[in-house]
């Protein structure tokens, strides 16, 4: 999947939604916490969480290390107590149902296949413990190896196949036993890059044809913007901002989200009264006409986010703001260029095309595009 960190636009989606973001209402929720909250001693892992997956829905739950991912999903399929608030599926309230009731199916990073198994015996072990027989073991086990993509590989031995295969055996064995709700404890952590964009692009298909609800959670911002139809951001126990992966990339909720997505040119800004202007530590920017405030007055003290390809680059004759080139980054598609503006104002990431970046050292003049400035809700003490 494609490396967001210091990337130019929204990625794309591994294919059209499908069956598009489906924003869950509660008449359609499968999955549905009110004020969900996990305390370890004195400090909340959940802080009052308020989520619902819709039927069909894939989420994806991203955020940094800590910040409750983990808890959440452990929470729902019932392996972590519920310290307060209440979680539903089906409009059902789980409290005192054991987790293997739950009818919710678990993968984990480390895909925790049993090594003595053969491949068959591992994606038939939940329809074996629900004591389903033994042909239509055998029939279910084919379809969903095929579905996989590693059709008639039952009897191989699991120590014998590539981290990818595991990947799909551990996949094809969550799905076996037809979870309402499949979760993804970081699916694709141990794999490598180029392995984990072509599977990104796999599972988003297969789930499309299943019509699997799948609630996962990941580090990898690039992974959960391939694989969701909706993306949650956490933060200390709390949902920071839910919506599309595009909603998300073009409008994060705060500085805390813009400089998780890797956005590095978040300022402090004093947007006038009128909406239109903000002076920032690199002078009066212009701001797009319009611009989304957030639930904020449009003017007083905000944040602001210059997407890097928002960052011109002129003569410096011509421009109000001069700075020094001080590294480029290939990024594959375009470069990366740090600046530091003369005076102490912080520096700023361009992107540039790679035939026009400038060498390290040079001075050039900066200008702002309005059309790809936005004006941050949040306070300003992220
Ligand atoms: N069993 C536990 N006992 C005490 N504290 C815990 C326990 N499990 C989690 N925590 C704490 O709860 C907070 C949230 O942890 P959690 O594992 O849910 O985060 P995460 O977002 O999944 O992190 P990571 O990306 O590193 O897996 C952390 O501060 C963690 O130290």
């Amino acid at each position: 999947m494609t490396e967001l960190k210091k990337v130019q636009g929204p990625p794309a989606p591994a294919r059209a939604p499908a069956r598009g973001p489906a924003p869950a209402d509660g008449a359609s929720a499968l999955l549905r916490l009110d004020d969900a909250t996990v305390r370890f001693g004195g400090r909340a892992a959940l802080d009052a969480v308020d989520l619902e997956v819709a039927r069909h829905e894939i989420v994806c739950v991203l955020g940094p290390s800590g910040s409750g991912k983990s808890t959440l999903l452990r929470a729902v399929a019932g392996l972590q107590h519920l310290d307060g608030g209440r979680i539903s599926l089906d409009g059902h309230d789980q409290r005192g149902v054991p987790a293997h009731r739950r009818g919710v199916g678990l993968m984990f990073q480390d895909h925790q296949l049993f090594p003595q198994r053969d491949v068959g015996g591992n994606v038939a072990f939940g329809l074996r413990v629900r004591g389903v027989d033994r042909r239509e073991q055998a029939e279910h086990v084919r379809e969903l190896l095929a579905l996989v993509g590693l059709p008639g590989a039952e009897r191989r031995a699991v120590s014998a196949l590539s981290g990818g295969e595991q990947q799909r055996v551990a996949l094809a064995r969550a799905l076996a036993p037809r979870p309402r709700l499949l979760m993804l404890d970081e699916p694709l952590g141990q794999l490598d890059r180029s392995l984990r964009e072509r599977l990104v692009v796999e599972l988003r298909q297969l789930f499309g044809e299943l019509g699997t609800t799948v609630l996962a959670v990941t580090h990898d911002q690039g992974e959960a913007f391939a694989l969701a139809d909706r993306v949650v951001v956490m933060r200390d126990g709390r949902i920071a901002q839910s919506g599309t992966p595009l909603e998300v990339w073009q409008h994060p909720a705060d500085a805390f989200v813009a400089r998780f997505l890797g956005f590095d040119n978040v300022v402090e800004a004093k947007v006038a009264a009128a909406g239109d202007t903000a002076d920032t530590p690199w002078g009066r920017l212009r701001l797009p006409a319009g611009p989304r405030q957030g639930a904020a007055p449009a003017g007083g003290a905000r944040h602001l986010l210059v997407r890097p390809a928002g960052v011109r680059l002129a003569d410096p004759s011509d421009a109000a703001l001069t700075c020094t080139v001080t590294a480029r980054t290939f990024r594959g598609t375009h470069v990366a260029l740090h600046l530091r503006p003369r005076g102490d104002s912080p520096g700023i990431e361009a992107a540039c095309a790679l035939r026009e970046a400038p060498e390290p050292g040079a001075e050039v003049g900066v200008t702002f595009d309005p059309a790809e400035i936005v004006v941050l809700g949040g306070d300003l003490a992220p």
